[in-house]
């Protein structure tokens, strides 16, 4: 279980988060969808301890979070995915996800890595830089996964990505969940995409969780007035 109270984060004198409590169960996919600037990537790096914040509570399988450095909460389960698909251009792919193994179980990278991702078996000796937007996307998840992480963020996925990765990004978060005892929040503005991988959806305004529906009562016409795209 992720455990979240009273979350607040600010930039100065500029209140971002206004007190988000939410839990989220091992198995479970929860997506938290909202316009630019609504305060997703605000919410998952205060999450991360990339940001300060103040909490009640902040704990995974409960062990407390709080008060933790971003890299003490990656070795307690934490992994995060942030916007923009960071990873290392000039490493080739297989050093690129072997930089995920300085933290949890695995010695080296498990065979269920390339299994889910074949195309990052096949282009294991190639540069980072040199992969297209969705096959990054798919090595920084990968590289997340090798952590063994309790808990996985993932900060708007599908951005700039082309549908047909966009599927195989979807396939492939069912496969993890279905796979391992994970819980995987991500944050989103595709409405399509979530309903495809989320058993619940939320939705962020100014910082403030405002509605929030099991994917099966979602009404799409209701969240998509809170989306941009
Ligand atoms: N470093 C910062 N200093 C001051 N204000 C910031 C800073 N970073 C973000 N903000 C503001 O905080 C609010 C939330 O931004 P945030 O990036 O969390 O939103 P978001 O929902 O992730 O948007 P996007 O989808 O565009 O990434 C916005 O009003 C933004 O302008």
């Amino acid at each position: 279980m992720f455990e979240v109270e009273n979350l607040q984060v600010s930039y100065g004198q500029s209140q971002v988060i206004h007190d988000i409590s939410f839990k989220a169960n091992p198995n479970e996919t929860l997506a938290i969808m909202g316009r630019n600037g609504m305060g997703k990537t605000t919410l998952f790096k205060s999450l991360m301890g990339i940001l300060p914040s103040s909490a009640s509570k902040l704990e995974v399988a409960g062990v407390d979070l709080l008060g933790n450095e971003s890299y003490q909460r990656v070795a307690k389960g934490v992994a995060y995915v942030p916007q923009g698909r960071m990873i290392f251009p000039n490493l080739t792919v297989k050093e690129n996800i072997e930089t995920g193994l300085k933290v949890g179980k695995y010695k080296e990278i498990p065979d269920e890595i390339y299994s889910l991702f074949p195309v990052l078996h096949d282009m294991r000796h190639r540069k980072g830089g040199n992969l297209s937007g969705g096959q990054q996307q798919q090595l920084a998840i990968a590289r997340a996964l090798v952590t063994n992480p309790k808990v996985l963020l993932l900060d708007e996925p599908t951005e700039g990505i082309q549908p047909s990765i966009i599927k195989d990004i979807a396939k492939v978060l069912n496969e993890i969940r279905k796979m391992r005892d994970i819980t995987i929040i991500v944050s989103e503005q595709v409405l399509s995409f979530t309903m495809e991988i989320a058993d619940r959806i939320i939705v962020i305004e100014k910082g403030k969780f405002i509605h929030e529906d099991l994917r099966e009562a979602v009404d799409a016409d209701k969240i998509k007035k809170y989306l941009t795209v």
